[in-house]
């Protein structure tokens, strides 16, 4: 039988994505494994059997299979971060009818869910296969979450009463309190109690894969491998084997839809800068303004892909055109010298052309690696989720972005955004900026290459993995869990 590990990404594109490349470094470091990655379909969808391993890009990978589990109906007005949360719980009974399917054929070495799959822990606790947690984001923030349970315990006040205060956490800048996500915020709120658990479940694991490496966040992973974070004594083993990107974030990519890349051979070395918040970051109309008079007053010459609030809901595909969003005349006057293009660009392969020099980023982890690979400096405009924090990482830790000045609603003054992007192209601190980047980039390649730091990290976790040998007995059809779900 096959020694087989499990991946389960969550919901979405850029968890899925990531887990697939996570998926291939996997086996190129340790080709007699197999791979199962376990699909969730969108709620009220048909399940797409057509996606093949070419769609993902595993031709290559033949030990690469995928398995789709079947869509689930309910109610599509849940937030997208609990709507995803509550497809993985209630897909838990068919995730364990495949455990159980693939047990007979292979030995399962290992399970390695997405940390938002965390309800899936329910079913791998019952069954004899260690569970490891994937960690999409950077070692700083994931040492933030791990102390949610240790503040819960400390205090009985939400962390809003006091965003004034900072946190001290060994091996990060002081956080500010301002900058937790807002689903942590409150105590009473449904998001705080689910990601208490996610941390609970998380630091109960086998262990934790990040998506970083020791070049751009040494004194977190240090003080995280070390056990300074979490005094309890409750660190689970952490394996930082990035940077994981997806595969056109490597190559030159032509995959060039609406015209950027060719726009960009037309632009100076280094000259343009990138705008683009990620696959979900979207504005109001008067932000998109604001936005485009800062760009035309910084000067600079940029491609900016723009993504609007939807007027009639996200899923009435009602979206207002260029025309009407930007002021009258901006796409006449800056044309030759910035490219707009509507709601998706090739992000990896435009921050791998020469042309690019700066991108303004909502902070999303894989924009965030994405730009260092190609040692593009950064002007940080986190949105939601934990990219605030990623922000402090990003401006005073590793000092590869400029901070935005916003107002307490968030929105950002044209003025503002037009002296921080002509500040990063232009001034002595932008310079110093992109050097380190330049740098990281180096740190990057040096990682993941023969004796790197992630590789390492990855040899370690398939030892581990190794150790473990197949006892998948529990997984019978009468294991009490088995019944439990019937
Ligand atoms: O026009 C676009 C916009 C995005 N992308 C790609 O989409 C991915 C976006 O990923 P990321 O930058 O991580 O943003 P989100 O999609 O917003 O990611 C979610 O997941 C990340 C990893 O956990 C978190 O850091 C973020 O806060 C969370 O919003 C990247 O590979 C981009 O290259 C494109 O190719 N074209």
């Amino acid at each position: 039988m096959k020694d087989t590990i499990i991946l389960y990404p969550a919901l979405g594109s850029g968890h899925l994505m990531s887990m697939v490349e996570l998926g291939k470094l996997i086996l190129t470091q340790n080709p007699s494994l197999s791979i199962t990655i376990l699909i969730l379909t969108p709620p009220n969808t048909k399940i797409n059997n057509n996606n093949n391993n070419n769609t993902f890009g595993c031709e290559d990978f033949p030990s690469i299979t995928f398995h789709y589990i079947p869509p689930i109906s309910f109610p599509n007005t849940l937030p997208p971060h609990i709507l995803t949360l509550e497809l993985c719980r209630l897909s838990n009974h068919h995730v364990h009818h495949v455990l159980q399917s693939i047990s007979k054929t292979s030995n399962l070495k290992a399970i390695v869910l997405d940390f938002l799959n965390y309800s899936t822990t329910h079913i791998t606790s019952t069954i004899d296969t260690p569970t490891y947690f994937y960690y999409t984001s950077g070692a700083s923030t994931l040492s933030v979450f791990l102390q949610l349970p240790t503040i819960h315990k400390k205090s009985n006040r939400s962390l809003k009463e006091d965003s004034h205060m900072h946190l001290r956490i060994p091996g990060l800048p002081a956080i500010p309190v301002a900058d937790m996500p807002e689903e942590v915020k409150d105590r009473e709120s449904q998001s705080y109690q689910v990601y208490l658990e996610i941390a609970t479940s998380m630091r109960d694991s086998d262990g934790v894969i990040i998506n970083t490496f020791d070049g751009i966040e040494g004194r977190a992973v240090r003080a995280l491998s070390a056990g300074l974070c979490l005094p309890e004594g409750n660190t689970p083993p952490v394996f930082c084997i990035g940077p994981v990107v997806s595969g056109s974030a490597k190559t030159t990519g032509r995959d060039d839809e609406n015209g950027c890349l060719s726009w960009l051979d037309s632009q100076p070395s280094r000259s343009v800068v990138l705008l683009s918040f990620g696959s979900m970051g979207r504005f109001s109309r008067s932000q998109l303004r604001e936005i485009a008079v800062g760009l035309e007053r910084s000067g600079q010459r940029f491609l900016w892909v723009v993504r609007s609030e939807l007027g009639g809901g996200v899923d009435s595909g009602d979206e207002p055109s260029l025309e009407e969003l930007l002021p009258e005349g901006l796409l006449e006057k800056t044309e030759g010298k910035g490219l707009v293009v509507r709601n998706w660009a090739p992000q990896a392969a435009i921050l791998n052309h020469d042309s690019v020099g700066g991108f303004v980023t909502h902070c999303g982890w894989n924009s965030v690696l994405e730009a260092i690979i190609c040692g593009v400096p950064m002007v940080a405009w986190p949105l939601y989720a934990e990219q605030k924090l990623n922000k402090v990482i990003l401006v005073k830790e590793m000092k590869v972005a400029l901070e935005l000045n916003n107002e307490s609603n968030g929105f950002v003054s044209g003025t503002e955004l037009g002296e921080r992007v002509k500040e990063l192209m232009e001034s002595e601190r932008g310079k110093e900026i992109r050097e380190r980047v330049s740098k990281m980039k180096v740190s990057a390649k040096e990682a993941r290459g023969g004796g790197g730091s992630s590789l390492v990290a990855l040899k370690k976790l398939a030892e581990s993995w190794k150790e473990h040998s197949c006892l998948n007995n529990n997984l019978s059809p009468n294991s009490p869990f088995n019944l439990h779900w019937q």
